[in-house]
């Protein structure tokens, strides 16, 4: 395990404040592939707590490996993963199990079960988790269904009857259904209109902010990096390259962060885009958003 971690230090959480930063999730010296295929060569990656962190990178890159890597749904070859403080390779099933539940993830594409509700999509790490009557999982869920925007009569749903942004928020229901500390989300603006997206983005940032998540979130959406992401860790050659704030990435040197942020599809730099657009202005139908204790892990993919 590397104990000098060149690209991150107490500057690089100035976002969160002075104080030392709470680390979430802690990566050192990560080495994992496929038989000779190497994808992460001695990667190291800090998540704070609070934060919302927006990892990018090229295409096949790593960053779903490295996702599911974290999340224990890939082994690794060597180095060290900590989550909320434990090594999950370490654990009792009984720890992993607690561990579990205080993690939400949405996939790409949402990965609902198609047989069932969006209701029963939410419920479904309810039914893993937790021992709760039918009526409290009823009422949870339609907590949940509100959290996030939905209509209530989306309830009954199954997910060939909803639009891509209402199947976006269903699996985010889900991903909330225990009341996560910390979320993964996987491209969760990928394939809405900008519309739809700046709209999610609202709602990641507004969630982050009413839950107090912590939220590790794959993008290949500029516009998410600049509006909702407190920190930035871009992954290029099985590394993290550079990872720190908007206008870290924005002074860096290194050719595909310059055509990333600077080529011809980046947007101007803009002072005014970075003070998180949607957590300032976001309060919406979340400002009256109330959850009760627990956590959950949804692994249904
Ligand atoms: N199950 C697997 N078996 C073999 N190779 C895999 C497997 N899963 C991923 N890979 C390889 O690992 C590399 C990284 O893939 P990954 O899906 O993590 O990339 P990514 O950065 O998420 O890409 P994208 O941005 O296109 O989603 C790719 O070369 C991919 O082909």
């Amino acid at each position: 395990m590397s104990e000098a971690l060149s690209t991150f230090g107490p500057a690089d959480a100035g976002v969160l404040g002075s104080a030392a930063p709470d680390v979430v999730i802690r990566v050192r010296d990560l080495v994992a592939g496929f038989g000779d295929k190497i994808i992460m060569k001695g990667l190291d990656l800090d998540v704070y707590r609070g934060e919302v962190l927006g990892v990018v990178g090229g295409s096949g890159t790593g960053k779903s490996v490295l996702t599911r890597t974290i999340l224990g749904l890939l082994p690794k070859r060597s180095g060290r993963i900590e989550v909320f403080g434990a090594d999950l390779d370490e654990v009792s099933e009984r720890e992993y199990d607690s561990i579990e539940r205080r993690i939400g993830v949405m996939f790409q594409q949402g990965a609902l079960f198609s047989g069932l509700t969006v209701k029963q999509n939410v419920q479904v790490p309810m039914r893993e988790h937790l021992d709760l009557s039918p009526r409290l999982a009823d009422e949870l869920a339609m907590l949940k269904i509100e959290l996030v925007g939905l209509a209530l009569d989306a309830a009954d749903k199954y997910p060939s009857e909803l639009s891509g942004g209402m199947i976006k928020r269903a699996a985010m229901a889900r991903a909330l259904a225990l009341d996560p500390e910390l979320v993964f989300l996987d491209e969760p603006t990928s394939g809405l209109d900008p519309i739809g997206a700046a709209e999610f983005d609202e709602l990641i940032g507004t969630l982050q902010k009413t839950l107090g998540l912590t939220v590790f979130m794959v993008t290949h959406d500029l516009d998410s990096l600049y509006s909702i992401c407190d920190r930035i860790a871009a992954l290029a050659e099985g590394k993290v390259i550079a990872a720190g704030p908007i206008e870290t990435m924005l002074a860096s040197g290194h050719p595909w962060l310059k055509a990333y942020f600077h080529g011809k599809r980046a947007r101007q730099f803009d002072p005014e885009n970075v003070a998180c657009r949607a957590k300032a202005g976001a309060t919406g139908h979340l400002g009256e958003a109330r959850l009760n204790g627990g956590a959950g892990f949804d692994n249904a993919s």
